[in-house]
């Protein structure tokens, strides 16, 4: 993915300067920057859910359409907010979602992600019957449950355990090695380290392109 000059808000409101950067496969790039620096809204307008007030934005090498089947089965996303459904196990869940993306042996990649996610003991759980980190691991298992080019994650370390950080932080590194693209918002210095080959610093006044280590001391002095 490419954006070049990307200037994302609200009701044509910019809520950042402009953000620049190239994501290729086999790659990950880290948004970092203060609450409500603008992460997140650039992430959403990444996936087409918003709509950029200026700037260029290809996804896929293609201008950004939700609506358009090649970019729904190609790019999967983790947001900060609670897209379960409410009347479905744990497993049949992941199993809806593997399912319904066409996953070949769909069974044999839920147990696989049961495991991984430390979620096997809850498969018969409701969601409102798991804790807000379980709950989370079940939304961050559903994204690894479906095919996808390009993983989009808002702050998947929300909530996570020091364990399952750093599990999140392999399964994402395995994402690279088998050529799939990462774009995150996070907060995590450590996950930024062990994953990001580049980083973007979403500011008000000018958003810079910088390498992971700049990054992970940026977030280490907003967080002292
Ligand atoms: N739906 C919305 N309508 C209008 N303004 C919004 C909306 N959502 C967020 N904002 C504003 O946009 C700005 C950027 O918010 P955003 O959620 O992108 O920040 P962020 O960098 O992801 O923050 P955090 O680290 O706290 O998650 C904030 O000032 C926020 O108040």
């Amino acid at each position: 993915m490419r954006a070049q000059d990307l200037l994302v808000g609200y009701g044509g409101a910019p809520v950042c300067a402009p953000v620049s950067f190239t994501l290729a496969p086999g790659k990950a790039v880290a948004l970092v920057g203060a609450n409500g620096s603008g992460k997140s809204t650039v992430l959403k307008s990444v996936l087409g859910l918003l709509t950029p007030a200026s700037g260029t934005l290809r996804v896929l090498g293609e201008p950004v359409d939700e609506r358009d089947v090649e970019f729904r089965t190609r790019v999967a996303s983790v947001l900060d907010d609670d897209a379960y459904f409410p009347a479905l196990t744990v497993a049949e869940h992941l199993y809806l979602t593997a399912r319904g993306h066409g996953v070949l042996g769909a069974q044999a990649v839920v147990d696989e992600l049961l495991e991984e996610f430390g979620l096997a003991d809850h498969r018969t759980a409701l969601p409102v019957a798991l804790s807000s980190g379980q709950r989370r691991r079940l939304l961050l298992a559903a994204g690894f449950a479906r095919p996808r080019s390009l993983l989009v994650l808002d702050e998947p370390e929300q909530r996570l355990d020091r364990a399952m950080r750093d599990r999140l932080a392999q399964r994402l590194l395995a994402e690279k090695r088998d050529g799939g693209a990462v774009l995150l918002a996070t907060h995590d210095p450590d996950l930024v380290l062990a994953v990001a080959d580049r980083a973007v610093v979403v500011a008000d006044d000018v958003s810079r392109l910088v390498d992971a280590p700049q990054a992970a001391r940026f977030i280490s002095r907003e967080n002292p």
